[in-house]
């Protein structure tokens, strides 16, 4: 029923736009602000801080179903949901979570996550931003770089460091209220895909906020972040199985109709062999994503099923969305056909949230640890 919701939503309400929002990088404020109404921004939050109290795998069907409509969307939908709400849900007090979480289910605000910076995006223990505790205040200084939703956000979560001589163990997680005083944005970035999204620089400057803003204790915030992220990558993985459905759909409808020699190219055996190709990676990567996402939701752990699902849902993704411009030949390469929009969105997905390689890094010290253990 969830599926069938979310279908219908974007199929009326962002099938229909996404190539607009995309060509003009434009936030699709009118849509976010439905998929508060459905509950689609907080999700998992429980219905006590004003979430859909669902759990991660009706989350990620959904950030399929969007993202298969537009995968700006989903990525805007997947930062508000795990890397904004999850973090506070999880290490939050119960004000914070009353004042953090609340306002931000229902579209008209969201949130972001401003872990990587201009030095340093997959070594993120070597964060240069600083907080310094001044009586009452933190006061920070430096730049996160690649923050999504940076322009159309009322909040973010931030990560600096509080003490230098213990590295990534000196790094604390801060809720910051945006605008506020010494935090600017930079440029939105021009980017090759999901361009509906926005992406910039924060940039702090003697940046103050209460005490009370610390997410966490202090020192936490490396661990705060990488258990952020875990979840957030079954939300990436999922937007990378609906860029893929999406570019696998379009790939059918086309060739069905398609004719070259005297027949639909769906009778061409290596046509036939790409989509079957095209079907079982997009499958196997989507049963991979279920698993971590119901892992995490019966409390076990999940950090290599969820860096599995997201390296093998990206890769799926980049791939079928390769082949199904390969399938629609020079249709495939031209704006009045969706399947160049696949494409460049799903090349993202192998990037954000830790790149493939850092996956395989995540997989391969799990797995060495439990042959070891
Ligand atoms: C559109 C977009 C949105 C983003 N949104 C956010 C956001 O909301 N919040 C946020 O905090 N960040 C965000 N990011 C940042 C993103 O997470 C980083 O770009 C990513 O983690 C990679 O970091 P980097 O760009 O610094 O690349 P680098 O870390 O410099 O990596 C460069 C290359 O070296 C490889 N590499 C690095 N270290 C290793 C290693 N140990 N072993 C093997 N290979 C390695 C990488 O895999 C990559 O191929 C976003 C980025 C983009 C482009």
């Amino acid at each position: 029923m969830l599926r069938q919701t979310c279908r219908d939503f974007a199929e009326r309400e962002l099938v229909p736009a996404a190539a607009q929002l995309d060509r003009e990088h434009r936030f699709p404020a009118a849509q976010v602000k439905k998929m508060g109404s459905l509950g689609l921004l907080a999700m998992d939050v429980p219905e006590q801080y004003k979430g859909a109290g669902l759990d991660y795998l009706a989350y990620s069907i959904a950030v399929e179903e969007i993202s298969r409509g537009c995968a700006s969307t989903g990525v805007i939908m997947s930062v508000n949901n795990s890397l904004y709400l999850g973090p506070i849900l999880k290490f939050g007090s119960e004000e914070q979570k009353q004042k953090w979480i609340a306002p931000f289910t229902s579209g008209d605000k969201i949130g972001c996550f401003a872990l990587s910076e201009p030095g340093n995006g997959s070594d993120a223990g070597a964060a240069s931003t600083v907080a310094r505790l001044d009586g009452d205040e933190w006061v920070l200084n430096g730049t996160k770089a690649w923050i999504t939703n940076a322009w159309d956000a009322s909040a973010t979560v931030v990560f600096a460091t509080t003490d230098k001589s213990l590295k990534h163990k000196g790094i604390s997680a801060f809720l910051v209220p945006m605008p506020t005083a010494g935090l600017s944005l930079g440029k939105k970035e021009d980017k090759l895909g999901i361009r509906a999204s926005s992406t910039a620089n924060l940039i702090f400057e003697d940046c103050r906020i209460p005490k009370a803003n610390l997410l966490g204790q202090p020192g936490m915030g490396f661990k705060i972040a990488m258990q952020t992220l875990d979840g957030g990558r079954i939300g990436i993985a999922s937007q990378a199985l609906g860029i893929a459905q999406a570019a696998l759909d379009c790939a059918v409808d086309y060739a069905e109709k398609r004719m070259a020699f005297g027949a639909p190219i769906t009778k061409l055996q290596a046509v036939q062999f790409k989509l079957a190709d095209m079907a079982v990676a997009l499958e196997g990567a989507r049963l991979l994503t279920w698993r971590a996402a119901v892992l995490k939701d019966k409390g076990k752990p999940f950090t290599k099923e969820a860096a599995m699902a997201k390296l093998a849902a990206s890769e799926a993704a980049t791939a079928i969305s390769h082949q199904a411009i390969q399938i629609l030949g020079g249709m495939g390469y031209v704006t009045e056909m969706p399947a160049e929009r696949h494409y460049r969105d799903a090349r993202i997905t192998e990037i954000y949230e830790g790149t493939s390689e850092i996956q395989r890094l995540v997989i391969a010290g799990q797995l060495l640890k439990a042959y070891r253990s």
